[in-house]
Order: C-alpha cells, then structure tokens, then sequence
C-alpha cells in the first residue's frame, strides 16, 4: 500500500477575502502560510507517498515561495485546478495515478491543523480493508431549517449528523473512475469527494476526524488561528533563561586572613573549612550548579577527600563553569552578598569582582559583590562566622519549552 495525497488549493478564498498575501491558503498564521503548515504536515508523515499540490495558474509564485523551505524524502508535484473544487481534486487525481500510490489522501490546503493521529487513524482504516474513509465530527449543535422569511420552521433530528472534513481517503482507482464519471455525466455540485463516492456507491467509512482540524474560511478563521499559533510559538520561543541561588557559611577561627572571592585579606581571625574556605566562591560554585540541576559543591568536591584540603576554592568554580559549558549554558551574571562583621570588604571589592569576572568570563558589570554585617546580631554578630548567599544566571541553548 502506498499512500498519495492530493492538496487543493486553487480557490480563490472569495469568503474570507482580499489579502496582500494572496488567497486564503498562502494568508500567514503563526508567521508562515497556511499552505506552508499543511503541506510539511503530509511531508513529516513516516507514510507519505507522493504528493500533488492542486493550485490556481496565478499562483505559481506564491506556491514556489511557500514550500521553498520544505524538505521533502518524498516526490512532490503540482498541476492547475479547475473552477470548483470537485474539479480540482479531478486534476490532482490524473496526476497521481502513473505514480505508485495505491490510496490517496485528498485533502484541503485551506485545513492546517490536521495531526499525524489523524493521518494514523486513515492508515489504519485502509490496512483493515476499508475502501473509502471520512473524517468526521458528530454535530454538537442543534439544528435548524429555516425558510426564506427568515423564520425557523423545523428542528433537524442531529442524531446521526456529522460535519466532514478532509483528508477523505480511498482506494485511487475506485474515486478517480467515480470523479471522471460525474464530471462524464456533467455532475459539477459534489462539495466533497466522500459525496461523489456514495453516488458512485463506494462504501465511505466514517472515522474519528479532529477538533482543531478546522477548514479555514472566513477571514475571522484566519485571524483566529494567527491568534491561537502567535501565541503558542512566542510561548516555545522563549529563551531557556535559568537562575540557581547558593548559600555556604564557615566558621572563624584566630588566625591571620580570610580569602574571600579568591582575594587574601590580612585579618586576626581565619576561616575553618576543608579547603581555603572561600565561603563566597563556594556559595556561587552551588548557584551555577542548581541552573543545570547538577547538585552540590560536596557532590563533586567531598569534603572526605583529602585532595582538596586547603585548595583554593577557584578550582571549585572553575569545575562548576565547565559544567554549565557543556550542557549548553552562557553565564549571563553572578551577584554574591558576603555577611561578615569583619574585616572590611569594601577596599577589596573591586579585585574581588574582577576575580569573578576572570573565572567565569564575563564582563565585570556582570559581576557584583555586596556586603553587609550581621547588625552584632547572631554568630556572625558574634564575628563566630561569615556566610555568603550567590545568585547566578546562566542562559541555556535551545528555548524554554
Ligand atoms: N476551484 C477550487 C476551489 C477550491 N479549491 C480548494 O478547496 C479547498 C476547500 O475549498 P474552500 O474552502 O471553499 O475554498 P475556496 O473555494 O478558495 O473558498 P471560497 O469559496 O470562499 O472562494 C481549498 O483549499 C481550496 O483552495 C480548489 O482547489 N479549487
Ligand atoms: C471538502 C470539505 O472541506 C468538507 O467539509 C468542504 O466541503 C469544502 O469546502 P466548501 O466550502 O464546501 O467548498
């Protein structure tokens, strides 16, 4: 079994009126045409045969334009419709029938939101053996027949109504001979092709058709479905901007200076800790790891092993830096806040800043230090200790969906 398609899109989309862009089908949704949509949806099927794209002799262009971009594995081509649609399924039809497809797909341009479930679904149908298959929808509405005095005279029984769609679906041979014997018989008012296969008494099998698989029509459609698409992908589209927060503390002890962004400051107490204790480096070597979920400075650096006592705790950083490169991450800022009642930061602050910015290769007015003291309150009130708290930025390739 080799599946076909035929795509109509020679109308001229008289309801949903005039457009720069052309008619209906070559109307952008979502940036790109609405034939660009329907057609790369056949052409991103595993199942696709070849394809016949059905357009207006005035269109030539347009169409060239709209499938530019389109990579098909699959043979595409193009012929000229007719007047009606019934016509220009018939064109398409001729097309394919020196090709190898066995059963074709025909389907409207003017209807971008089918899916491959869809597309499943009528493969499905033929491999059971059905000849003809018609997309469909129960009516949900209830329906009326009204005169031409505007008045509703009667309630329409919707029971077993439902609204067709397309791709209608059928053995190639069976609606080719069926659609050369009504335009034969000069029968020119078929509005689908699943209507001139119960008149040529083809069975036509209703399956499952889809809600979103709305044929576009009037121009509210197509501003409707710009609005739906516009949204969805500025949604997708987001930058994967992530930020991770990291906290450390150690303790002070007598000594002769503590290191503090990777800068030595000469002072009558010492941090204790396994390796330099650089609580600020520490705290932002745990920021970088949390924008890529990838644990915890004691995860990579264990405090039992003996390696890394007394290492300066750029190493730490520098690790986390990489690790952030290889999953696709930019740094974008790192902010760190140091909570010491002393020593002083502030004479340092530019050095320590210009640390930061040399280990993660930034810009210096993307790094930031800042420090407070603890008010005498607490421990660090006490001068028992100093903590620092780290907020870093990193963007990551690909969007945020
Ligand atoms: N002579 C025609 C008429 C219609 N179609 C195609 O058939 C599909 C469904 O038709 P419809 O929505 O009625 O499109 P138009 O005929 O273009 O619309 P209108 O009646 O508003 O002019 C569309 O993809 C349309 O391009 C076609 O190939 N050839
Ligand atoms: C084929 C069709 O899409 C089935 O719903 C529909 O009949 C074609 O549109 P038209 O407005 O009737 O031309």
């Amino acid at each position: 079994m080799t599946i076909g398609v035929v795509i109509v899109a020679a109308g001229r989309g008289e309801r949903a009126g005039a457009s720069t862009e052309g008619p209906k089908q070559y109307r952008l949704i979502g940036g790109r045409p609405v034939i660009t949509r329907t057609l790369e949806t056949f052409l991103t099927w595993p199942k696709c045969g070849p394809v016949v794209v059905v357009i207006h002799p005035e269109d030539e262009m347009r169409f060239a334009a709209a499938s530019q971009d389109l990579h098909a594995g699959v043979q595409v081509m193009t012929t000229f419709g007719g007047k009606t649609r019934q016509k220009s399924v018939l064109e398409g039809l001729k097309m394919l029938v020196p090709t190898e497809a066995t059963h074709v797909m025909i389907h409207d341009a003017a209807r971008p939101f089918l899916d491959h479930d869809l597309l499943e679904r009528i493969a499905q149908g033929f491999a059971q053996g059905h000849e003809g298959l018609l997309p469909a929808l129960p009516v949900t509405d209830t329906l009326k027949r009204a005169g031409a005095d505007g008045l509703a005279h009667e309630t329409v029984p919707r029971a077993s109504l439902y609204a067709a769609q397309t791709p209608q679906s059928f053995l190639l041979t069976a609606i080719r001979t069926a659609h050369e014997k009504a335009a034969a018989l000069r029968r020119d008012d078929f509005t689908d092709d699943a209507s001139i296969a119960e008149w040529a008494g083809l069975p036509v099998h209703v399956i499952e058709g889809s809600a979103d698989n709305i044929k576009l029509t009037v121009s509210r459609d197509i501003a409707m479905a710009d609005a739906k698409l516009s949204q969805t992908e500025a949604a997708t589209n987001l930058p994967d901007v992530r930020t991770g927060n990291g906290y450390d503390v150690h303790q002070l002890v007598t000594g002769d200076g503590v290191t503090l962004c990777g800068v030595f400051i000469p002072h009558d107490q010492k941090l204790s800790g396994h390796s330099d204790a650089d609580v600020a480096l520490h705290a932002l070597t745990d920021a970088l790891l949390a924008t890529c979920g990838a644990g915890d400075i004691g995860d990579h650096f264990p405090p039992s092993d003996m390696q890394w006592r007394g290492a300066p705790s750029k190493i730490f950083l520098d690790h986390a830096v990489k690790i952030v490169r290889e999953r696709g991450g930019t740094v974008m800022n790192a902010d760190i806040s140091l909570i010491a009642e002393a020593p002083k930061i502030s004479p340092h602050r530019q050095t320590m800043r210009e640390n930061l910015a040399a280990i993660l290769g930034i810009s210096l007015d993307r790094c930031s230090v800042k420090a407070t003291t603890n008010e005498t309150i607490g421990f660090i009130g006490r001068r028992e200790g100093i903590a620092a708290i780290a907020t870093a930025t990193v963007v990551f390739s690909g969007t945020a969906a």
